[in-house]
């Protein structure tokens, strides 16, 4: 459905995009994760067609959006950050306003409208002027706009910026709605958003594409850290040392340190590791040196950590301790 191709975009000495590409099938709920100034935005004006690439191409359904922008915006909705609206107007005069601007014909626009309404819960202030409205339900008549012409594709920068936790709630469940027949592309600085909402994320830092994956994915991707108790299968003495260097060697692990056990004849180690899963050579290790593992605990590094490090320091809120305590190697 979305094709970007090589997009770089320049504004005088301000390099945005620094060659982004990538694919978005039909059907796919994207989330483009970025600091400020990453380039979110500028992706996104490029593909509603309201900004020119300096480079690069992108298309919708095969139509490129610099050569034919009229044809493309038809397949597209779009939410523009902080939702641009006419605040004077009422919501169903608005409504009207962008469906006859849409081109949607008169006979249809009625039915047209009334669905968008209901899909976004705006009957009961369809009367209302759009300056009397609290900023979820503005936020529902920027949605509203983006599909009353029942596009394929809605792009929507920052869709839950400034709500307040209920309305967030509220809009996502909406989008994740809209994501079941539409193709969704959205950008965000909350991570719980992307996981709570999207198949796929995107990452991108100063202009460029950092990672590309499913959110539960990149956590996995990062490694973490495998937690072990364990104990002598013969009932021989435990070594800590000696097992710590064992456990050093097992593939795939990149630290070891010592950490709680479970009472009398039992150790605990805290092993790092990579992108390898260790579990596996760690079970093998175990049996060779007549160990038994009592307990093996793995966690991801977390998409806020993952974010951290691809993005090189603060998470998007700013800065957190990282997820994963540090090893004594
Ligand atoms: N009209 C413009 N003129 C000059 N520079 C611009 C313009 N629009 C964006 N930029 C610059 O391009 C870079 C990318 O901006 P963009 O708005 O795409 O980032 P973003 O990831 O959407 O950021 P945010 O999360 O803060 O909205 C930034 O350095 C920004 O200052």
């Amino acid at each position: 459905m979305i094709r970007i191709e090589g997009l770089t975009k320049s504004y005088g000495a301000a390099q945005a995009l620094r060659g982004v590409s990538f694919e978005v099938p039909r059907g796919q709920v994207v989330g483009f994760l970025g600091p400020n100034g990453a380039g979110k935005s500028t992706t996104m004006k490029i593909l509603a067609g309201f900004v020119t690439p300096t480079s690069g191409t992108a298309s919708i359904n095969g139509i490129d959006v610099s050569v034919d922008p009229v044809a493309s915006r038809r397949l597209i909705g779009y939410l523009p950050e902080n939702n641009p609206l006419y605040e004077e107007m009422m919501v169903r005069d608005f409504l009207d306003f962008v469906a006859e601007v849409r081109g949607i014909p008169k006979a249809k626009r009625a039915e047209k409208i009334r669905s968008a309404v209901e899909r976004c819960g705006l009957r009961a202030v369809l009367g209302k002027d759009i300056h009397q409205l609290s900023k979820g339900y503005r936020q529902r008549v920027g949605l509203a706009q983006a599909i009353v012409h029942d596009p394929d594709l809605l792009i929507l920068d920052e869709p839950t910026t400034g709500l307040d936790p209920n309305q967030i709630v509220e809009i996502r469940s909406l989008i994740k709605e809209l994501g079941k027949e539409k193709t969704v592309i959205l950008s965000t600085h909350i991570l719980s958003e992307v996981q709570s909402t999207c198949s796929r994320v995107l990452i991108i830092n100063d202009g460029r594409l950092v990672a590309d994956d499913a959110p539960e994915r990149l956590g996995e991707r990062e490694g973490g850290t495998v937690t072990v108790v364990l104990t002598s299968r013969t009932g021989a003495s435990l070594h800590p040392e000696a097992i710590r260097s064992m456990l050093a060697q097992v593939a795939g692990v990149t630290g070891v340190e010592q950490a709680e056990g479970e009472g009398s004849g039992t150790l605990g180690f805290r092993l790092r590791y990579g992108a390898e899963d260790i579990r596996r050579s760690l079970f093998e290790a175990a049996v060779r040196h007549e160990l038994c593992l009592l307990e093996v605990k793995r966690q991801h590094v977390s998409l806020e950590e993952t974010f951290r490090k691809l993005t090189g320091g603060e998470g998007p809120r700013g800065p957190r301790e990282p997820h994963v305590p540090p090893l004594a190697a």
